[in-house]
């Protein structure tokens, strides 16, 4: 007699058929839109199977932490990206690696230098510094708000990993890197190489009929291998030479002989950073002009709030921050209203397990639906307006729940940059607040919620105005940048 265990069946979800699965029901853009749709139908957690692979789809901010904080030690792996992870080389970099030794020396390493607020105080005088560079941009060519955006996003990040300073016009790391990440960007997409949904092709040689992807995953592994080495070497020379600012690499190389194997991680988790943490800054900030245009009125209040606490004769700065609490419900609220990581980042399951009487097996793959999070009706009310006030308490009524509890993740995958991101926001919503007026362009037409689809989606382009808010408010942006070192304790 056979006794067979049956085992649980998978999280709800859309009918599969027969060796297909559900690769019909997969939408091929803007996958949080659908996944809501699925969790109205078949509740916070359910469930698909693409090519034999599970994947839960979790719409709710405390099923993900009951899941991916919980139960975190078996919900912490990556899935295998063929293109992007294994052969172009991707999988070294922090949010591709493995669960395992190296990924702990990862978020070791990146804890001890900028993984809490305090460490982070340490660099703040620098984000006040490349704010104010991004005012003196903004104000010479308003038209250039994105590359601006870009180009303090990069700057901030490349100063907090390498101590690098960049340079004005073109330079030549952000370029690199930026090129780096837009192959990372493609090469990492489902759709994009049929290697990655057809895992074992990466084993065919380049000259083989249709095999071209070789070739180009040779191409953009150099490109990446650039990325890593050029800035690394840097701080090498800038330590040399005596002259090196505190980074994370200087801070982790200076004074000490470190094996081959240790470099590799210094190295790669300092890349890490940039491909992490650059474009969704950008993407954040963005929104962020793009709410200030669609509704003045929030503005208005934020510049009182400034004028009230700071004055109108210098920048406000960190050490502002906690007599600003408008401002800072409005960095929370930028966060929220606009999701930079609409479907996050998938994690893989390392054992068989049992949720709530759903079965999620062994390598299959949790997505979590950040976007759905951040706009539940049952979290947030009016969820696609933004409104600051929800996150200040009033007349008995408790804030709404802090986004930065859903925008960044979960479980020990959760964003290691999230208080260095928290901090960029917020220093410049209040800096550019403090002396801009944002408002519609006369030929901007109609601006809406619109997002473009991938991992990190951005805001639709908009066209607006960004002028000084008077003679002293020009003064101030064109007066000198505060060059102060960055004090790492
Ligand atoms: C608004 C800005 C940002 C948002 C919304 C954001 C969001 C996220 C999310 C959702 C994840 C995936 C978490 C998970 O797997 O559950 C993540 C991972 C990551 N983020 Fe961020 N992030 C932001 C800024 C940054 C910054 C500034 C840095 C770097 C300094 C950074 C570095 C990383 C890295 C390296 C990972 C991979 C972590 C891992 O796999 O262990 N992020 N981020």
């Amino acid at each position: 007699l056979i006794t067979r265990r049956s085992t649980p069946p998978p999280p709800p979800g859309p009918r599969r058929l027969p060796l297909l699965g559900n690769i019909l029901d997969m939408p091929s853009e803007k996958e949080w839109i659908k996944f809501s749709e699925w969790g109205q139908t078949y509740g916070d957690i359910s469930s698909v199977s693409v090519f034999g692979q599970q994947m839960t789809i979790i719409n709710s901010a405390q099923v993900a932490m009951d899941i991916l904080d919980k139960k975190s030690s078996i919900y912490s792996d990556r899935p295998v990206v063929p293109m992007g992870g294994e052969l172009v080389g991707w999988k070294n970099t922090l949010a591709l690696t493995p669960y395992g030794e190296r990924f702990r020396n990862y978020r070791r390493l990146a804890h001890s230098v900028f993984g809490s607020r305090s460490s982070m105080a340490g660099f703040e005088p620098l984000e006040e510094t490349e704010t104010h560079r991004f005012l003196k941009r903004l104000v010479s060519t308003p038209d250039g708000l994105q590359d601006h955006i870009r180009k303090a996003a990069g700057a901030i990040i490349l100063r907090i990993s390498h101590g690098y300073q960049v340079q004005e016009g073109a330079d030549p790391f952000v370029t690199l890197a930026d090129i780096a990440t837009e192959q990372f960007s493609l090469s990492s997409s489902p759709g994009g190489f049929l290697v990655n949904l057809i895992p074992p092709l990466r084993h065919l040689p380049s000259w083989f009929p249709g095999a071209d992807f070789q070739k180009t995953a040779k191409a953009w592994a150099e490109t990446l291998c650039q990325m890593v080495e050029q800035p690394f070497q840097f701080v090498k020379q800038e330590i040399a030479a005596g002259s090196a600012e505190k980074s994370l690499v200087s801070i982790l190389l200076d004074g000490k002989t470190l094996s081959p194997n240790e470099e590799f991680d210094v190295k790669w988790l300092s890349a890490s950073l940039y491909s992490g943490g650059a474009d969704t800054t950008v993407a954040a900030i963005y929104a962020f002009f793009k709410a200030m245009v669609l509704y003045p009125d929030v503005q208005k209040k934020a510049q009182q709030e400034i004028d009230a606490v700071v004055g109108n004769d210098r920048l406000p700065g960190f050490s502002d921050k906690h007599q600003l609490p408008y401002i800072t419900a409005l960095a929370l609220e930028v966060l929220r209203w606009h999701s930079v990581a609409p479907t996050g980042v998938p994690h893989r399951v390392t054992e068989d397990d049992v949720h709530e009487g759903w079965f999620l097996p062994k390598g299959s793959l949790v997505i979590t639906n950040i976007w759905k999070m951040a706009h539940d009706p049952r979290v947030y009310s009016n969820p696609m307006v933004f409104e600051p006030d929800r996150f200040i308490a009033k007349d008995g009524k408790k804030p709404e729940l802090d986004p930065r509890d859903l925008a960044f993740g979960f479980g020990r995958r959760i964003c290691p940059g999230r208080d260095l991101a928290d901090a960029s926001i917020f220093i410049t919503c209040v800096m550019t607040l403090a002396v801009f007026n944002i408002s519609k362009h006369p030929d901007g037409g109609e601006i809406n919620m619109e997002q473009t689809t991938g991992t990190i989606s951005h805001p639709s382009t908009f066209k607006c105005l960004v002028q000084p808010r008077s003679k002293k408010a020009l003064e101030i942006i064109q007066g000198d940048v505060r060059l102060d070192a960055c004090t790492v304790a």
